[in-house]
């Protein structure tokens, strides 16, 4: 096991920011951490790494409890964060090259692993280059190499593609998967459902400080499988329309995005015709469909909320 994690309680004043969490990272998996703005993410991984200490519960990492003094558990992680942390007045490689040496590497060796993660990353030709001249996406390939350039067994990313164009985060998205290829275990925050679902493989979904699913994707979309999902979209929105499906005998959830309705019914309840025959009684319906279970339903329904996305994609 690469890390453990057991009844942790972090509270900021009188906030519970990590109320009890528990979950485990094995060795070789590509752990997704799922959740909202705000839902204890990086506070999670803060507490994981030892950058802040815990109210209660206790933490295990590489097979040692976790100390913020264990300067050898830190060689063997790797930290991408949300923010990007290179140096502009240095080059691309000048900037992997004080990383790696923070980590005692030095000479050859520096230079030769240093032109490697250049390359994993798409980054070669820019060796010589200031960060400062880069694209968003470039700059965050920047910031996972540096954070690579002492080949940690545990890697953890926090949101690493918020803000960039879908061309780098599909580049950053592969490099995770070849770095999961080549035996390094990943964490990997974010609050994108489609990153997770591709990358991940097992997925841990948080929300409020709560872990409220733990379990491949399979396993969760097993879960609420016995929900029954319509997608209705209707001619005439309204709150009024809203209540009437929420009025239905049944009915968990209700979201609408526009015209576009989904509403979740516990199993059994045969719903369509109920909500067909409001719809059409309050203006009419243009579309109606009911698809297969994905991670945002999952989430939908646990929660009884949407994921916001972040709007930047
Ligand atoms: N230093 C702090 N002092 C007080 N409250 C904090 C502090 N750090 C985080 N919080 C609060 O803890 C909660 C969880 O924050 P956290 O950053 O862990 O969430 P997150 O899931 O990583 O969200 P995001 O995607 O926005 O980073 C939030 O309500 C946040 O306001």
């Amino acid at each position: 096991m690469v890390a453990n994690l057991k009844n942790v309680i972090k509270r900021y004043g009188n906030d519970v920011v990590l109320d009890n969490i528990s979950f485990e990272v094995y060795e070789g998996e590509v752990l997704g951490l799922l959740g909202p703005n705000g839902a204890g993410k990086t506070t999670t991984i803060k507490a994981l790494i030892g950058l802040i200490g815990i109210d209660a519960g206790e933490i295990h990492l590489l097979g040692e409890k976790q100390n913020v003094n264990n300067i050898q558990l830190k060689q063997n992680i790797g930290l991408v964060t949300q923010e990007i942390t290179v140096f502009d007045d240095l080059s691309a490689e000048e900037n992997l090259k004080y990383f790696g040496g923070l980590y005692g590497i030095k000479g050859k060796e520096l230079q030769k692993r240093v032109q490697e993660v250049l390359e994993f990353v798409g980054l070669l030709e820019y060796a010589k280059k200031s960060p400062r001249k880069f694209s968003g996406g470039m700059s965050r390939r920047l910031n996972i190499a540096c954070a690579l350039v002492h080949r940690p067994k545990f890697l953890i990313m926090d949101e690493p593609t918020v803000g960039i164009d879908p061309q780098s985060r599909n580049y950053i998205l592969e490099s995770v998967k070849r770095l999961a290829k080549e035996g390094t275990t990943i964490l990997y925050t974010s609050h994108y459902m489609e990153e997770v679902q591709a990358i991940s493989t097992r997925i841990i979904i948080m929300d409020q400080g709560n872990i409220i699913a733990n379990g491949t994707l399979k396993e969760l979309v097993q879960r609420i499988q016995h929900e029954e999902k319509i997608n209705i979209t209707v001619e005439n929105p309204s709150e009024d329309l809203t209540e009437r499906f929420q009025g239905i005998q049944g009915v968990k959830s209700v979201t609408n995005d526009g015209s576009e309705y989904v509403i979740i019914s516990g199993a059994g309840y045969g719903n369509l015709n109920r909500v067909l025959s409001i719809a059409q009684e309050k203006g009419g319906v243009s579309n109606v469909s009911a698809d297969k279970p994905t991670l945002e339903d999952v989430f939908l329904t646990l929660t009884g909320k949407k994921l916001r996305d972040g709007g930047d994609q």
